[in-house]
């Protein structure tokens, strides 16, 4: 993890951005960054540890538990864990991309998400204005493939999908839609269970 610095990316690489709660990180959160790298030429992959979602009511554990715990279960030699967005004082995604892509020029960001994400990707602050500043991976989650492919999102994305192979290359907007293993671990399942407490 790295702490109050700036994770390090040279121009031309080309680096995942997953965003998320991580209340708490999990297995799953884990997989697909890997399936990401992969499938989409992902150099690393940046976990933003959210200071809270926007569109999320419920006040998540703290941001410092949160981090660390991120950090425990990433444990891999091109993932670093950040809270960049409170360094960044962003709340919105928006705000994280444009400030992350003047501060890295010549960085190619591609922003991760799950497919519930993108079912919901039209509700976000100035999601068009995100779509057009980045290319989106779009991993397949549970129950939520169907309804993410055919979301507003989507619709209106349609002309923009590309093969996951080249996405890291393609000037936005482009999407890819990366068919993986689907994974059912969720932090809402392990905060009911009593593995994770607030
Ligand atoms: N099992 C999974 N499969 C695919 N995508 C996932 C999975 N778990 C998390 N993600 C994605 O990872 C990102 C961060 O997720 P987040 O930290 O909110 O975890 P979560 O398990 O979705 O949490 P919660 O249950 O609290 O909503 C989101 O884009 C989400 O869609
Ligand atoms: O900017 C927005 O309007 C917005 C709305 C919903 C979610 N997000 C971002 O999407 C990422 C996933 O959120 P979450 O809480 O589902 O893990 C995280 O980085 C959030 O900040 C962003």
């Amino acid at each position: 993890m790295r702490g109050p610095d700036w994770p390090i990316a040279t121009p031309g690489q080309a680096v995942g951005l997953l965003g998320g709660s991580f209340d708490p990180a999990h297995q799953g959160h884990l997989a697909i960054t890997t399936e990401a790298m992969k499938r989409f030429a992902l150099d690393r992959v940046w976990w933003l540890v959210s200071p809270g979602n926007p569109l999320k009511r419920d006040t998540p554990a703290s941001l410092e538990r949160r981090v660390a715990h991120a950090a425990d279960v990433a444990h891999h030699p091109r993932i670093d864990v950040t809270a960049l967005e409170v360094q960044i004082k962003a709340r919105f995604t928006a705000d994280t991309i444009a400030a992350l892509k003047a501060r890295y020029p010549g960085v190619r960001f591609v922003w991760l998400m799950g497919s519930d994400n993108l079912a919901q990707f039209h509700k976000w602050d100035r999601w068009k204005s995100i779509a057009g500043a980045v290319p989106i991976g779009v991993l397949a989650r549970p129950g939520h493939r169907l309804s993410a492919l055919n979301g507003t999102a989507a619709r209106m994305l349609r002309h923009s999908r590309v093969p996951a192979g080249l996405l890291a290359q393609c000037d936005p907007p482009a999407w890819s839609f990366a068919n993986i293993p689907m994974r059912s671990d969720s932090s809402t399942a392990l905060r009911r269970a009593g593995v994770w407490k607030r």
